[in-house]
């Protein structure tokens, strides 16, 4: 056992084989002892057989995907959560690295019951964060600690993260992973999620270019 887990209070569970839709994974629960949430990781060793010049070359990709339930599960197109799972799958699975799903995180931190009420302001008029402010809740109340503590646990010390969020990195580079860069994490706006990305894009400092195609990435 390494010295990270020995000392994590982020427990993993066995690791398992997972077969789906977009390639095979090993995936492992695990369970933050000081929250009873159980995140997991997904990883693969990737099957591209690129040498260079690709997202095949640097240190392992790394997405820090955020629970959303209406996106992940349901194909809300309210958001582009459920896209950007799909393609992070893809990624790994050919160019190897991990996914990291971060259970708890739903809503931006507030939870499932005030991401609706925040849905509902916004049916309203508000936007993403002005929804949050008028709950009177956090525009973002995510941390990563327990996301970086997996991260040292799988000898992930030094990534490339996919996000067009910089303060997921920021937070990385705080609990001690080095980021050796932003690999974009970004799938074509929709009607329905246009307002919600330019929001991001203007008022959380994310990187989007809102695109209306898929990205043509070199392979
Ligand atoms: N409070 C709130 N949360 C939302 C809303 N739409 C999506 N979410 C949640 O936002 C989280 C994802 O955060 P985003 O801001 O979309 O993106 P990010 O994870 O910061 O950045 P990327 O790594 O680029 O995806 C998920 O937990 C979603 O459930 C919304 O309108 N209000
Ligand atoms: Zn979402």
């Amino acid at each position: 056992m390494s010295e990270a887990a020995a000392t994590s209070p982020v427990l993993p569970g066995p690791a398992v084989h997972l077969p789906t839709a977009a390639g095979d994974f090993t995936a492992i629960a695990w369970t933050d002892s000081r929250t009873g949430v159980e995140h997991l990781t997904l990883s693969a060793p990737g099957t591209s057989t690129e040498q260079s010049g690709t997202l095949g070359e640097g240190a392992p990709l790394v997405r820090l995907h955020s629970e959303c339930l209406t996106g992940d599960v349901f194909g809300s197109f309210r958001c582009d959560c459920g896209e950007q799972l799909e393609q992070a799958m893809e990624l790994v699975a050919l160019y190897g690295g991990t996914i990291v799903y971060l259970r708890g995180q739903e809503g931006r931190g507030i939870g499932l019951a005030n991401k609706l009420r925040a849905y509902a302001l916004q049916e309203a008029g508000a936007d993403t964060v002005e929804a949050n402010e008028q709950l009177g809740l956090p525009v973002d109340a995510r941390d990563y600690q327990a996301a970086a503590e997996i991260l040292h646990q799988l000898g992930l010390h030094r990534i490339r993260l996919l996000t067009n969020n910089p303060a997921k990195r920021d937070w990385m580079r705080r609990y001690g992973v080095e980021v050796e860069a932003m690999v974009p994490s970004e799938v074509p706006v929709r009607a329905e999620n246009e307002r919600y990305l330019q929001t991001k894009r203007d008022r959380m400092d994310h990187h989007l270019t809102l695109l209306r195609t898929k990205p043509v990435r070199q392979s």
